[in-house]
């Protein structure tokens, strides 16, 4: 697992940190490890143009002592100080005994945007966990200079301007090519919109892991390794109870192909079986002669060891609504999907014994919410855990980031094989019949949205390979997900 703290998790353990290592040393470290980044980056650091971004805190004591590095190896350093009366001494001086160069970036000064915009590379330190809301005017001016200039963008622990606890980006923000975080990821580096901002991530060691693991991560990003732990292969003993039966309702006279995605996204992904419940039947069966079908209703389907609802229903009318009600009241973990967020009763969601996975994309969980979309995206953290606590549910939160909470308000997994070619008709369908199966395996909840969607984004890529895909081919894809996931 990847995985992220709250900032005031790693402000605590690097106080205890601190208390045992020598005064400043955890600067070093991290100015050591960024001044490698960026020589990494640069390729050639002799001669090379950089400019310094520096606030009135730490963030910027950081950027000093790493420019301070870099110009001992032969760059030309030039720091623009953002506040010269609230600057890290040391690392001023520091940077100056190196041969760098200081200019007052506080005003409307030509020097200041000048260095800029003839840099090779900005190292951004104006602010890191220590930051409140999108950056200041004078701030704000200079990160468009940096993105003006075409040079590389290295964000000092955080792109200065987004919310390193919530990934939320309020107003103006650095856009980095690359992020040099320290002792710990957080939240906002791993969660869209904030993730956007930072590029690629890199993570300095500053010896802040001892101290970390008396905390809880806020949230965490599954690897390949984490995946393949959870996947229910099939063993000698294997039927196909025992890989897990999945019942399906979804699907309308209007919508069957809802139907037959689900059910391609169920039997791709591994059940043993599909029953499916509706009136696509005919569609279905056409598509997978291997599914069991029927029209209904619900309670004589036969043994299922979990339901997928909603993908397709409709308006509810007809029996729709009874098949939905069927399966909420089931004893057995139920994913409700699209429509079915829509028409379920919530107190009858709340009360279920069994587990629930609820898997709206962003306009859905404003619909639940009651805000706008807009609002939802702006801070899917917020919203998926506000979600998950309302409806005592687990909250699989879709998007370029897509999130997965549980409703004990622990930490929230994130899945990091997204992609945009995903955004695609149906391909949510998919994604409800496989982690429906994954349900239907004994997965709990969290996993089942957390392996589903890291599986449901490796096939949207191994399918769309940089072009576009619909939703059958991602379901088609899924297998071989499942093989990159066994190889690693
Ligand atoms: N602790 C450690 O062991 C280690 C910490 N390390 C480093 O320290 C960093 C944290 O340092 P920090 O606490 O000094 O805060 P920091 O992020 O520099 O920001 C505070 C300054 O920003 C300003 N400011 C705020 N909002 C702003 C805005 N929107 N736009 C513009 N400015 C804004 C705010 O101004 P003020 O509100 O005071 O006027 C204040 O001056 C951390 O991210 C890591 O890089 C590493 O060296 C490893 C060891
Ligand atoms: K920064």
């Amino acid at each position: 697992m990847r995985t992220a703290y709250r900032v005031e998790d790693v402000r605590a353990a690097e106080r205890a940190l601190m208390a045992r290592v020598p005064e400043g040393a955890l600067m070093q470290r991290a100015a050591a490890g960024l001044a490698a980044a960026c020589g990494q980056l640069l390729g050639k650091v002799y001669g090379a143009r950089v400019a310094l971004l520096v606030g009135s805190g730490d963030n910027g004591g950081d950027a000093l002592y790493a420019g301070a590095r870099l110009a001992r190896r032969g760059a030309g350093v030039t720091a623009v100080l953002l506040s010269p009366e609230r600057v890290h001494g040391g690392g001023v001086a520091a940077l100056r005994g190196a041969g760098g160069r200081v200019v007052d970036g506080s005003g409307d000064l030509p020097g200041a945007g000048g260095a800029v915009l003839r840099a090779d590379l900005v190292v951004d330190g104006i602010v890191g966990i220590g930051g409140k809301g999108g950056l200041r005017p004078g701030a704000a001016e200079l990160a468009r200079a940096a993105e003006e200039s075409g040079a590389l963008v290295v964000a000092v622990d955080l792109p200065s301007g987004v919310d390193a606890d919530t990934g939320e980006v309020r107003g103006a923000a650095v856009r980095a090519d690359a992020t040099v975080t320290f002792g710990a990821y957080k939240p906002g580096l791993l969660v869209d919109p904030a993730r956007e901002y930072a590029g690629a991530l890199r993570l300095v060691d500053i010896g802040l892991g001892g101290e970390l693991s008396a905390y809880a991560p806020a949230v965490e990003a599954p690897q390949y390794a984490d995946v393949a732990r959870l996947l229910p292969v099939p063993g000698g003993e294997s039927d196909k109870y025992r890989r897990g039966v999945l019942g399906v309702v979804a699907g309308s006279a209007r919508y069957p192909g809802a139907a037959v995605l689900a059910v391609a996204g169920a039997l791709r992904g591994g059940a043993g079986a599909v029953r499916y419940v509706g009136p696509a039947a005919d569609a279905v069966i056409a598509r997978f002669p291997e599914a069991l079908v029927s029209a209904g209703p619900v309670p004589k389907a036969g043994r299922v060891q979990a339901w997928v609802v909603g993908p397709g229903l409709g308006d509810g009318h007809g029996d729709a609504g009874e098949r939905l009600r069927d399966v909420v009241a089931a004893d057995v973990p139920v994913l409700i999907d699209a429509d079915g967020l829509r028409l379920a009763d919530a107190s009858a969601v709340r009360k279920r014994g069994a587990p629930t996975l609820l898997t709206p994309h962003a306009g859905e969980a404003a619909a639940l919410l009651g805000v706008e979309r807009a609002e939802v995206e702006a801070s899917r953290l917020d919203a998926v855990r506000e979600l998950a606590g309302r409806y005592a549910a687990t909250v699989l939160l879709k998007g370029s980031t897509t999130l997965v909470a549980g409703a004990d308000g622990g930490v929230v997994r994130v899945n990091p094989t997204g992609t945009a070619w995903l955004a695609t008709a149906g391909s949510g369908d998919v994604l409800s019949g496989l982690a429906g199966a994954l349900l239907a395996a004994g997965l709990g909840a969290r996993d089942a949205g957390a392996v589903g969607a890291f599986l449901h984004g490796l096939a949207g890529r191994l399918a769309a390979e940089g072009a576009p895909v619909g939703a059958q081919d991602v379901a088609e894809a899924l297998p071989a997900a499942w093989r990159d996931v066994r190889r690693g």
